[in-house]
């Protein structure tokens, strides 16, 4: 019976490059795995997931509006479909999600979704609310804060480096515009 996964982590712990892995090992045991990411996010080129340390490789977009459920059966009209790796998952809705447990319970096809638990408030994304409601398995990537701990915040910053305390909670950056910290360096930044 096929499950749903979700790896959740604050930004830069690894999350592309072990999607990107997963898909590698898959093709390598003759499999064909197939790749989603969100539209939105085109800081690497649309249509393509990559890692920091260089990885890269082509995939689906998903934008807000796509059923992935009849996306996902169209797809495998063209051929067996073993697994589904989606990146950026937290932009996913309420909706998808719920389309994605229907490619695992009715298509038993895995889905592995990766995504940021929580935004620069501290608050769940939606996709992220209902993939820790609904995943079979929650699987935590790790990464450090500056000071050895855990991060499991992000802080958005402004062109001077100062932590931002409000705005809108999609703004596509990297290390540019955001850092991963433990809670105590969040609320630090923030003054909190
Ligand atoms: N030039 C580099 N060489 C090796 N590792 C790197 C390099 N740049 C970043 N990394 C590491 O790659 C990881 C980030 O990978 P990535 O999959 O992009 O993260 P995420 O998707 O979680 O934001 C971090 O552990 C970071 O330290
Ligand atoms: C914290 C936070 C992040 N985002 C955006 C920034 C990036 O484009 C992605 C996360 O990328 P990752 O390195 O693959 O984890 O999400 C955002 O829109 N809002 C936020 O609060
Ligand atoms: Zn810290």
């Amino acid at each position: 019976m096929a499950q749903m996964y979700f790896y959740y982590s604050a930004m830069n712990a690894g999350k592309s490059t072990t999607l990107l892995q997963s898909s590698f090992n898959y093709r390598e045991r003759g499999m064909t795995p197939i790749i989603f990411t969100a539209a939105i996010d085109d800081r690497f080129g649309k249509g393509k997931v990559s890692s920091r340390i260089g990885l890269q490789e082509d995939a689906e977009l998903f934008n807000s509006t796509d059923d992935l459920y009849q996306k996902l059966i169209q797809l495998s009209g063209a051929g067996k479909i073993d697994c589904v790796l989606i990146d950026e998952s937290q932009f996913l809705t309420k909706e998808q999600v719920y389309q994605l447990t229907e490619v695992v319970d009715k298509l038993d096809i895995p889905v592995l979704c990766y995504g940021l638990r929580t935004d620069f408030l501290g608050e769940l994304f939606e996709g992220s609310r209902y993939l820790l409601s609904w995943a079979d398995k929650l699987v935590e990537l790790k990464t450090i804060c500056h000071c050895g701990r855990k991060a499991n915040m992000v802080i958005r910053q402004d062109a001077a480096g100062n932590a931002i305390a409000g705005g809108n909670q999609v703004e596509i950056g990297g290390n540019d515009r955001y850092v991963s910290v433990c809670r105590a360096h969040y609320k630090e930044a923030l003054g909190l």
